[in-house]
Order: C-alpha cells, then structure tokens, then sequence
C-alpha cells in the first residue's frame, strides 16, 4: 500500500472532487475549478480540489491511486513518462465515481485511450497554446547546435578564451540553407515558418497528410522576397522521409509519438544525412533510437543535435551527456509562463466541462476564447481525444459567439 501523499485542498465543502497530479502554474485554473459559481441543473458545482504537493517528481500507480481515493470526479494529470494512463488508473477512476481526465500536454501518448473508452472516461489535451512557444524553442535549439552557443558558453566559463581566432567555434550558417521538418501539424508548420521567416531557408517537409497552409505561405513569402530583390525561398512536400534526411541541412521531428514514428530515426537513417546536418527533436524521445544517435556524434563530429526530450526520459543514454556536438534541455519546450497558465486552465476546462456535461469545442486549434483571463470561458470542453467514441457532440464555435445554444 502507497504511503499518503500530501496535498493541498482548495473549496473543502465544493460537492465535486477534482485531483490534480502536480501543481500547475497561474491561479485562473484553480478560480475556474474551485471557486467557480456555474449552476448545473440549478445545482451549484463548486467543486472541492485537492492539489498534490509530494516533492518526487514522478507518481507511482500506487500514489495515483491513492490520490482518486473512493470518490473522485476527474482528475488531471502530466505528460509522458511521469504518468502512465492505463485500465489501473482509469477503472479506478469510474470505481471512484469519475468520467473525467485531462493531461496538462497536447501530446497523450501517455494515455491508453481504448483504457479510457472501455472505463468511459474522457480523455482531454491541451492543444494550440502551446504551439508557438514549443516551435521557438525549437528554433532555439537549431541555432544553438548551428552555432555551438552552448559549447562556446562552457569555454567562456572555464577561461579559456584568450582571443579572437578565425577557427574558434566555427559553425553552420542557416541562411539560403534547407530546412527539413518531419510532422507539419500545429507545431511543425509554426516552426517552419520561424525559420523560413527568420533565416530565409527553403523548406522540405514529410508529413502523412499535405500541407497546404504551410506551401502557400512559403509561395507567398518568396514572392515577396522577389519582389524585394532577393533570393526567394522554395517549399517541396517530400514523398518519403528519406528525402528530408538527405536534402536538410537542419531537420526537425514535430510527429506525434505511435507505432509509426517510433524509432523513425534509427542507424539506417542518420546515415543518409548530411555529415554537417543540425537535427532536433522537441517531440516525444523515443522518436530518434538514442543509442545509435550517440554512436553516430562520436563518428561524426561535425553532425550537431539539440534534444528537449530523452528516449528514457528522465535518463539520457549512456554517452550523451559527454557529447559536445549536443545541446540537451529537460523537457522545456513548452515552459513560457503564458503558455504553462493557458495549459492549466485548458486542462481545468477539459475536466470541468466534463462534470457540467458540456459539449467539446468544434476547433482545437481556435482557443483563445478559453484562455482570455478576466472573461467567463466558452460553455465547452476545450479538446477532448476520445469524443467521437465517447458519442459526446460537438460545439462548432461561431465567431463572436462562445456561449452554447439553447
Ligand atoms: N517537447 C515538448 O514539450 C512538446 C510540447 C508540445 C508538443 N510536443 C509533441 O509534439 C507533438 C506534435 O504536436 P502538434 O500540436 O504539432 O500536433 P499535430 O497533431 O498538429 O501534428 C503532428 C503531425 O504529425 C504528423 N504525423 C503523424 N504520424 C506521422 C508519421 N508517421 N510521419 C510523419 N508525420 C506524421 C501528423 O500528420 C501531424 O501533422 C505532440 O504530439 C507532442 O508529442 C512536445
Ligand atoms: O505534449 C506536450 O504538451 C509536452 O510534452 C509538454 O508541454
């Protein structure tokens, strides 16, 4: 039996009970949840929250589920690797009276979503506001492998720098250069952008479905540079992987983590990249086979990597931390206050919207409309993974209007 883990309640006498796995940041998600004065049938749904404050970053089952307890409304929970959402937790969850989960993440590969539907539990993400803020990271750690900011970092702390010398810290310049990005959804195609935008590469991308949001901005913007005199920049939608591998001189994973992108750069495929080639990943880790990625630093040098996620996360393999042709960052790529606050309360309305048997929100893209803070949120469920199973309908929003419909 797990030991009991500690907590802080918010709303003691609230009717419904909501458990949140970690503290989130910002104050708006706990007012939503727990100091909220909605009515449900006439019925005040004040709910009583309870926050878990143990120190260890990483929850057992166990202390997961001691946290549901007997009674339990919803719950929400963290991201890969430091939560595993399987049938324990969710038949616990119904046993304790839930319909409701959310992760405070877009990504939910953490999650047995058939788990989730077989116990009738709504599985919720938190999409959108966190696309920008995961794409400039992920612009961050393109430029810092290019130009070997970290490596330069270290030799400026130890004292090393006795002059300017034409060889010291050379590295890789982005402009006129080839882009590659593998997964252009949401974050994908915002991180395209930046470094077309910014550093005016041409851009190769692989994606299962095209897109064309993303190819006519690119057209667009090499018009305008033409127009300007200079040289414009060029799109192409690759047939296969192989072809964004070979091409880029900087690549970035933006796939969502399945069967079909596990390991998706393995020996096989480091080996048709360019030697000089950046690559990054801000996605899920076992998305690149670590091991062979460390192998192929030592044999090449020059090949520069900037990695946000870990296949062992929180562990990196045996060798990495030693390479210097890598930058490596804990699993930050979505960590600006704004976009933290936005996932939270995203995450609280996903829950809440559940208990209150409000509809999904017709567009996970579009949701600015939950995250204005002194306005009352739209009368939905932000986004909901498993809506369509769970036979719950949709709210296609209408502009200027985000309440529901009588
Ligand atoms: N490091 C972080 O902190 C962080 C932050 C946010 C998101 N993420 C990760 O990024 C992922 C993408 O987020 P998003 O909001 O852009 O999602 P998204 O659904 O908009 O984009 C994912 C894209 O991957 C494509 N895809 C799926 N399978 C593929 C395959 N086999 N080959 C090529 N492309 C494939 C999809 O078609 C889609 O366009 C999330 O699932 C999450 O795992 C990580
Ligand atoms: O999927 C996600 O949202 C990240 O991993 C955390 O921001």
């Amino acid at each position: 039996m797990a030991k009991p883990i500690s907590i802080e309640v918010w709303n003691p006498s609230g009717k419904y009970r909501v458990v949140s796995t970690k503290s989130m940041p910002g104050t708006r998600w706990i007012r939503l949840l727990a100091d909220n004065d909605c009515r449900l049938e006439g019925e005040s749904i004040h709910s009583l929250l309870q926050i878990c404050t143990e120190t260890k970053t990483i929850l057992s089952v166990d202390d997961i589920l001691a946290l549901i307890g007997d009674r339990c409304d919803g719950v929400i929970g963290q991201v890969q690797l430091t939560e595993e959402w399987g049938e324990v937790l969710f038949s616990a969850l119904k046993r304790a009276g839930g319909t409701a989960f959310s992760n405070m993440a877009v990504g939910y590969n953490n999650v047995d979503v058939e788990a989730a539907n077989r116990n009738g539990i709504a599985v919720g993400n938190t999409p959108g506001v966190l696309t920008e803020t995961t794409a400039e990271l992920a612009a961050s750690l393109s430029l810092a492998a290019a130009r070997r900011i970290v490596e330069a970092d270290q030799f400026m702390r130890a004292g090393l720098y006795d002059g300017w010398l034409p060889h010291l810290f050379v590295g890789n310049l982005l402009k006129g250069q080839t882009v590659g990005v593998i997964g252009a959804g949401r974050i994908g195609s915002a991180y395209a952008r930046m470094m077309i935008e910014g550093f005016k590469m041409n851009l190769i991308y692989y994606d299962l479905y095209q897109s064309t949001r993303l190819e006519k901005f690119v057209t667009a913007y090499g018009q305008f540079l033409k127009a300007n005199g200079e040289q414009p920049v060029t799109w192409k939608r690759a047939a296969t992987m192989e072809d964004v591998l070979r091409e880029a001189d900087v690549i970035s994973l933006h796939p969502v983590l399945d069967k079909t992108t596990y390991h998706l750069i393995n020996p096989e495929r480091l080996a048709i990249m360019k030697k000089e080639a950046v690559l990054v990943n801000a996605s899920r880790g076992p998305v690149i086979d670590e091991v062979a990625l460390v192998e192929h630093l030592k044999a090449n040098p020059m090949f520069r990597v900037g990695l946000d996620v870990f296949e062992d996360e929180p562990y990196m393999k045996p060798g990495l931390a030693d390479m210097k042709n890598a930058v490596v960052v804990p699993h930050i790529a979505s960590a600006s206050k704004w976009t933290r606050e936005g996932m939270a309360t995203l995450a609280a309305l996903n829950v809440l919207g559940k208990i209150k048997g409000y509809p999904v929100w017709g567009n996970p893209n579009l949701v600015e409309p939950f995250l204005k803070e002194d306005a009352t949120p739209p009368a939905a469920c932000p986004s909901i993974v498993n809506a369509k199973q769970l036979g719950r309908y949709y709210y296609v929003p209408l502009v200027n209007s985000y309440s529901l419909p009588s």
